[in-house]
């Protein structure tokens, strides 16, 4: 089976056709023809690696009233991704290999994303006892990324024995970075608004404790860390620190903090509530910075489905988190791209190469995500229109639940096309299962 993708702008650079045969790119080059091939026209379209998510929630088992497997699968494909890491809070929790294998079985049945389990770094997320880490490791799922994400791993020694563990594992801890003795009844960033809007505050230094804990905790066991959605600018600066240090730290930025303050919450509608929350115009500034200077490795979306009746409720009560597959790309393209700091190419090593070199998928195998668009290389790629605007509708989503923070906001950049090992998972736009 081929396919022969012509006029693509591979990284945004000169025309090209590109070749893909048997799951892999046969070919990139000028007027290439290949007889009975299927031709897909993309005249003026950017090609880009499939973009790959660290952090995405995907609810199942356990809440697939906000999401499945498959409804996130797709959400994912539409918005370019070939991998996503499928965080550990569900309901059974990923501690177990059965449970992880149960997550990565429904992933290769929906077909349209490789999805990877991350899992938990303590037994029903409390923090307690350290899970089955080597067991979910050595299943069929291969973890590599550990997370109790939704919580922090707090206590420190069990943080350091994470560590040590699954350095063993040449896996990472994914920490969510809030000190919850700062955090009790937080609400939203705590700073003048939080005080005039008469909501408890979530400090900026209940997220820098914790960094600032880790990496001096990482360098002394000599393991990798990784730090989840960082949103403030004093963390940025830890980060910077610690890796001039030489210490093996890396870190994610949501779309949402790279785009939206605190500014969002005084209208009280709790789409915007979500943890770490929506910080300043300078925390966005620094974030923006920070990626672009490669102090933050990836974007990550920490994709957060809500039902309903769990989101379109009272400020206070509403679960904290947003969605954020199917317009990440679009966010790093008006935020990044389109003011400068980065490049195609900067765009595809953050939200591809390196978010696969950090959950350890990139290698050189066929199942391999994150490489670079090259002869020999496994088919994973998306085609974007950069120039094509188009205002957020969440009633036309493929996420099974509605809490999108880009409703009704216009973005630049439509996803037309994602190939997973050369299979087309979306066409004009459109999901192919
Ligand atoms: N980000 C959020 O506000 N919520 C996440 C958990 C998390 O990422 O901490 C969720 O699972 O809903
Ligand atoms: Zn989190
Ligand atoms: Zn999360």
């Amino acid at each position: 089976m081929s396919t022969l993708i012509t006029g693509a702008r591979p990284y945004g650079e000169d025309a090209a056709d590109i070749l893909v045969e048997d799951g892999r790119i046969a070919a990139i080059g000028a007027s290439l023809s290949v007889p009975g091939a299927d031709v897909v026209d993309a005249a003026g379209l950017v090609a880009l690696p499939g973009l790959v998510d660290l952090h995405t929630h995907l609810r199942e088992p356990g809440r697939e009233d906000a999401e499945t497997v498959e409804t996130g699968s797709r959400a994912a494909a539409l918005g370019g991704y070939t991998a996503v890491h499928a965080m550990a809070n569900t309901d059974p929790v990923a501690d177990t290999a059965g449970v992880v294998e149960q997550v990565w079985r429904l992933g290769q049945e929906a077909g349209l994303v490789d999805v990877v389990p991350v899992g938990a770094v303590t037994v029903g997320l409390r923090g307690e006892r350290l899970a089955e880490l080597g067991a979910m490791a050595d299943s069929a799922a291969r973890v590599r990324v550990f997370s109790d994400d939704g919580h922090c791993v707090a206590d420190p020694a069990l943080m350091r024995r994470a560590l040590e563990y699954v350095k063993a594992l040449d896996g990472v801890v994914a920490q969510h970075a809030e000190e919850p003795r700062l955090t009790v009844g937080a609400q939203m960033h705590e700073g003048d608004r939080s005080a005039r809007l008469g909501l408890t505050g979530w400090p900026a230094a209940a997220e820098e404790a914790i960094i600032a804990r880790d990496v001096l905790l990482a360098d002394h066991v000599g393991a990798r860390l990784h730090v989840c959605h960082v949103s403030t600018a004093g963390s940025v600066e830890i980060l910077r620190w610690a890796k001039s240090r030489g210490v093996q730290v890396t870190a994610e930025v949501t779309p949402h903090h790279l785009l939206l303050t605190d500014e969002c919450a005084e209208g009280y509608d709790p789409v915007f509530k979500v943890n770490p929350p929506l910080r300043t115009d300078a925390d966005v500034e620094a974030l923006r910075a920070g990626l672009a200077e490669g102090v933050i490795d990836a974007v990550a979306t920490d994709h957060a489905p809500h039902a309903v009746e769990d989101k379109e409720t009272e400020w206070a009560h509403a679960r904290p988190g947003m969605l954020g597959l199917e317009q990440a790309l679009s966010v790093v393209v008006a935020t990044m791209l389109e003011t400068g700091r980065l490049d195609w190419r900067g765009v595809a090593d953050r939200m591809s190469t390196r978010p696969a070199a950090i959950g350890r998928l990139d290698g050189r195998g066929l199942e391999a995500h994150g490489r670079p668009l090259a002869p020999g290389e496994p088919a994973n790629l998306l085609l974007l229109d950069p120039g094509a605007r188009a205002v957020v509708d969440p009633a036309a989503l493929a996420s099974r639940s509605r809490n999108s923070p880009y409703a009704g906001r216009e973005l630049p950049g439509r996803v037309v096309a994602t190939f997973l090992r050369g299979v087309p998972t979306v066409l004009d736009g459109k999901a192919q299962k």
